[in-house]
């Protein structure tokens, strides 16, 4: 009997100890999961006015990069360099899987970079803290409230987030201003607005009724349509008064009253700042200031779209004949080129 409890006992010992160790496993591989940068680098804070709106230089530098997503991956990003300027119009194209995203995230260093620098305004971005860099350049959506979407870092008052959703046009203009708005994420913040709210009456945007700054936005912002993660991404970026926007265009596609905003918005709101639009209709950017087309992670267009669609064997020559509505792109780089 003794003997028989004896074995009983040593193989539950066993077991839980088995358990312990595969729990201690676990904690070892978290401990190796690579961490975010650091979010402020003391000895590195990049300056208030960085970066500058009116920077003579290139206000973006980009040098022989190279991105890749794990170290036994091929590279996505292969020895890319091109330079912009302030308030330039870029529009970044290229097949699926070009590395369009992958180029565009590590501006902000959401992948970092296995080779070269990335410059702006005079600063290699790697030498800051994520927070220095991405408080400064527009971001994507993720999970939160609205108001935490708008305003990730709680700078600004609700008043300000209200009124960079109503100059994106997201509110219907007969909305009643009356309603309060609800508590914002913070007290120190001013809630100096009232209460608008998401309407179709304006827009073909899906209709979103009683939505205030706390509403759940879900990660990636899927609970709301494209138009609006669009319009909310130009809100934030407004708010900001970034003098760089990064810009990713819907995939899918958009009516066309809420695209014509959406556009509209872009030329008279960000015409000062360095606009970079990863985009995926060619009549968005055809009168863009300069196009990069990337293929296989390499750039191997970057002119003018007027210059790029009379390249004879071009590809974006070949891109726009492809959409069967070649003249019309023609005439409106033609257009964009005198003007
Ligand atoms: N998180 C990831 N891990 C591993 N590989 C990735 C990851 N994200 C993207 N890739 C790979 O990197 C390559 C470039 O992807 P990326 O999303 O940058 O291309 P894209 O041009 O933006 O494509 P699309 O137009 O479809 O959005 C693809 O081969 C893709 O499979």
């Amino acid at each position: 009997m003794a003997f028989t409890l004896s074995v009983y006992w040593t193989c539950r010992y066993w077991t839980t100890l088995e358990l312990d160790l595969n729990s201690v496993e676990r904690l070892i591989e978290y401990l190796d999961v690579p961490q975010e940068p650091p979010a402020i680098i003391e000895t590195k804070r990049a300056p208030a006015y960085w970066p500058s709106y009116s920077s003579n230089n290139d206000l973006l530098v980009v040098e022989n990069l190279e991105v890749k997503y794990a170290p036994e991956l091929p590279s996505v990003i292969n020895d890319v360099s091109f330079s912009l300027k302030a308030g330039e119009r870029i529009g970044l194209l290229g097949r699926t899987g070009s590395g369009k995203s992958t180029l565009a995230t590590s501006l902000m260093r959401f992948v970092e970079p296995t080779n070269g620098s990335i410059t702006i305004d005079g600063i290699d971005i790697s030498t800051i803290g994520v927070y220095d860099l991405r408080s400064k350049i527009d971001a994507t959506l993720f999970s939160g409230t609205l108001r935490e979407n708008l305003d990730p870092f709680g700078d600004h008052s609700d008043g300000e987030c209200t009124e960079a959703l109503r100059r994106v046009r997201m509110f219907a203009d007969d909305t009643p201003q009356t309603q309060s708005i609800r508590p914002s994420r913070t007290p120190s913040r001013a809630s100096s607005m009232h209460s608008e709210h998401f309407s179709t009456a304006t827009t073909n945007i899906d209709s979103k009724p009683n939505i205030s700054l706390d509403a759940q936005v879900s990660a990636g912002g899927t609970n709301f349509s494209q138009g609006q993660r669009q319009l909310i991404a130009m809100a934030r970026a407004l708010i900001r008064r970034s003098p760089i926007i990064i810009f990713d265009e819907a995939t899918s596609s958009i009516d066309f009253e809420t695209d014509s905003i959406i556009q509209a918005t872009i030329r008279e709101e960000f015409s000062g700042s360095l606009l970079l639009t990863v985009a995926h209709r060619l009549r968005t950017i055809i009168d863009y200031d300069r196009l990069i087309i990337l293929d296989k992670g390499k750039i191997v267009e970057f002119d003018t779209p007027w210059n790029l669609i009379q390249k004879e064997d071009g590809v974006f020559r070949s891109m726009c004949m492809k959409t069967g509505t070649f003249s019309e792109l023609e005439d409106a780089a033609k257009a964009a080129s005198l003007t």
